[in-house]
C-alpha cells in the first residue's frame, strides 16, 4: 500500500457494499472515528456490527469474533498510517493495507470503485420497473429482522399493499400506462418511508414495507400517510388507490412466515371493506 501503484487506490472506494446491510461509506468512517455512532451500529446490529462493518469494507466474511479483534487492530493501524504519511490515508487504505499486507488474512482483496459497487448493487437487489428491494432481498430481510425483533423484544412491522383494481387500470390505459403506474407508485413509497425501512416489491402489483423496530400505531400510521399519498399521485391522467395490511411481531407471531400471513389477512380486510383503506 506504500508504494505508488497503490497511491491511486486513495482516490477510490475499495467498497463493495454489504448487499443486505447497505451500510454507507460515510458511516464507516465515522463509526471509526466517533463512539457514538459506533454505538449506534451496535445498537442496530447487535453482535455483527464489527462483522458488518468488516463485510462492508473488504466484502469477506469474519466472524464476529475475529472482526472484533481485527477492527481495533485497523484502528490502531490507521492511526500509525496516518503518522507514518504525515496525511490521513482514509479507513478503508488502512484496512486493506492491514488486511492484505500485516495481517495477510485476506487472500485477495476485492478492489471495486464505490460508483461500480453501487451499480451492481442496486442491480442485484432492486426491482428494475419499481426501484423497491427484490422478493428475494425482502424475504431475507424479514426473516433476519423477525428473528432480531424476537431475540430483543423490539417489534418489527410489515405493511403489505395491493393496488386497486390494477387489472381494470391495465385494460383500461394499456400494460406501459400500468408500468408507468407501478414505477411512480414505487418512487413514492420509497420516498415516504425511513431510511431504516425496507420497501419492496412482493410480486406483481403487491409491495411490502418491512419496518424494523416499529409499534404498531407507528406501522399505521405511517400505513396512512402512504395511502393518502398514493391516492394524491396522479400519472399521466391515471389515479389508482390502494389497500395496506399491517401486522406486527409479538408473542405469538414472532416468524416471517406468520407475520406475512398475519399482514396478508389484514389486507384481506382492506379488501373486503371497500378498499383504499388501512386495516392490521
Ligand atoms: N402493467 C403491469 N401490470 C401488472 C404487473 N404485475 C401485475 N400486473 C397486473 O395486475 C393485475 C392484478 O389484477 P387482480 O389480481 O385481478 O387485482 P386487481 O384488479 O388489482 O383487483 P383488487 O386487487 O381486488 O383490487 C393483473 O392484471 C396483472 O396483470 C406489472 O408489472 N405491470
Amino acid at each position: 500500500m506504500f508504494n505508488n501503484e497503490h497511491n491511486t487506490l486513495e482516490n477510490e472506494a475499495l467498497v463493495h457494499f454489504a448487499i443486505k446491510e447497505k451500510l454507507p461509506v460515510s458511516l464507516i468512517e465515522k463509526a471509526e472515528y466517533d463512539p457514538a455512532t459506533l454505538q449506534a451500529l451496535k445498537n442496530q446490529y447487535h453482535n455483527n456490527a464489527y462483522a458488518l462493518l468488516l463485510f462492508s469494507l473488504t466484502h469477506e466474511l469474519f466472524s464476529e469474533r475475529q472482526s472484533r479483534h481485527y477492527w481495533h487492530a485497523i484502528v490502531q493501524h490507521h492511526r500509525r498510517l496516518t503518522k507514518a504519511l504525515s496525511r490521513d490515508p482514509g479507513v478503508i487504505v488502512a484496512t486493506l493495507d492491514y488486511m492484505n499486507n500485516i495481517s495477510h488474512c485476506m487472500p485477495a482483496a476485492k478492489i471495486i470503485s464505490e460508483a461500480k459497487s453501487l451499480l451492481i448493487t442496486e442491480a442485484a437487489t432492486k426491482d428494475a420497473l419499481t426501484t423497491l428491494y427484490m422478493r428475494s432481498v425482502f424475504d431475507i430481510a424479514l426473516e433476519k429482522q423477525c428473528q432480531q425483533a424476537c431475540k430483543h423484544n423490539a417489534p418489527v412491522a410489515l405493511v403489505l399493499i395491493d393496488i386497486d383494481n390494477f387489472k381494470q387500470v391495465n385494460d383500461s390505459y394499456g400494460h406501459i400506462s400500468g408500468d408507468k403506474v407501478l414505477a411512480a407508485i414505487g418512487d413514492c413509497i420509497t420516498a415516504s418511508v425511513r431510511e431504516t425501512d425496507i420497501p419492496a416489491r412482493y410480486g406483481g402489483e403487491e409491495l411490502a414495507v418491512i419496518m424494523p423496530r416499529t409499534r404498531l400505531n407507528t406501522a399505521l400510521d405511517i400505513a396512512e400517510r402512504l395511502r393518502s399519498k398514493v391516492e394524491a399521485t396522479v400519472i399521466d391522467n391515471i389515479r389508482v388507490t390502494a389497500s395496506f395490511g399491517v401486522a406486527v411481531t409479538t408473542q405469538d407471531i414472532c416468524d416471517a412466515k406468520q407475520l406475512i400471513q398475519s399482514a396478508d389477512n389484514a389486507l384481506y380486510q382492506a379488501k373486503i371493506s371497500g378498499k383504499n383503506t388501512v386495516c392490521y
